[in-house]
């Protein structure tokens, strides 16, 4: 299966191209709903986290209490490599898992891996080609704080704790630029699908 890495920092507008390639019925897997499946309750990852943190970091429900423990590991860089180390080896086993059992299930010969950080976890392994969404930081900032509850600080912190603007891009095989309007978006996805259904269906 030929699949692409969509990746960008917070707020750059993965979502918003991903919807585009949807459009375009492509199967887009996204990262961060893993990251949501594999500490739900019951999951062996969720009782390591009670355990580490505390039962404070259970909402009364027994649901993760999300916005606690985002507290905790965007002001600790040693808590937070604590929580990557116990589930990033789960989250690429459900990506692995539900690219699997997704196969074929949409017309476009390729699939997306939508993911914040592909190359910080080591998810670049499982695609083929890495396009990344650039914007300038500024924006990143002013657009992730206009959609979110964080505060300017908390994005910047987890702005700190991603790939930098210029490592990210070195990274790239495609750039899909977001810093105008979503029209503008829209027709770089557009033309890049043309390319991916090429470089999918091409004859090794
Ligand atoms: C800390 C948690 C509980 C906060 O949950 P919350 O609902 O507030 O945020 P959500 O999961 O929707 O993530 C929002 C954005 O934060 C950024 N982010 C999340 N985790 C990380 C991380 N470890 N490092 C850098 N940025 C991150 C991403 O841009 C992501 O899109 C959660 O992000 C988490 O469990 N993170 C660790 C797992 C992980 O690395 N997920 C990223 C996808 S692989
Ligand atoms: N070209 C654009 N013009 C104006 N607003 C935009 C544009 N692209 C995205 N946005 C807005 O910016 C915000 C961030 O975009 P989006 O949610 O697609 O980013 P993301 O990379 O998926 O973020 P995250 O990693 O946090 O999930 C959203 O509110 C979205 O509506």
């Amino acid at each position: 299966m030929f699949i692409v890495g969509l990746t960008g920092g917070i707020g750059s507008g993965k979502s918003a191209a991903a919807a585009r390639f949807r459009h375009h019925d492509v199967n887009v897997m996204d990262a961060d709903i893993a990251a949501r499946v594999v500490v739900e309750p019951g999951r062996p990852a969720l009782a390591a986290i009670t355990e580490h943190f505390g039962a404070d970091i259970l909402l009364e429900n027994g649901e993760l209490d999300r916005a606690a423990l985002r507290k905790q590991v965007f002001d600790n860089p040693e808590e937070r490599r604590w929580l990557e180390q116990l589930t990033h080896p789960l989250i690429r086993e459900e990506i692995i898992s539900s690219l699997n059992a997704s196969y074929k299930t949409h017309s476009a010969p390729y699939a997306i891996l939508e993911s914040p950080l592909l190359v910080e976890s080591g998810q670049v392994a499982l695609v083929q080609r890495v396009c990344v969404v650039d914007i300038p930081e500024e924006l990143q900032l002013a657009r992730a704080t206009a959609r979110d509850s964080n505060s300017a600080e908390q994005i910047r912190k987890i702005m700190a704790a991603q790939l930098p603007r210029a490592e990210r891009c070195a990274q790239a095989h495609d750039i899909l630029d977001n810093s105008s309007s979503l029209e503008a978006l829209n027709a770089q996805v557009d033309a890049l699908h043309a390319q991916y259904v090429q470089l999918a269906t091409k004859p090794e």
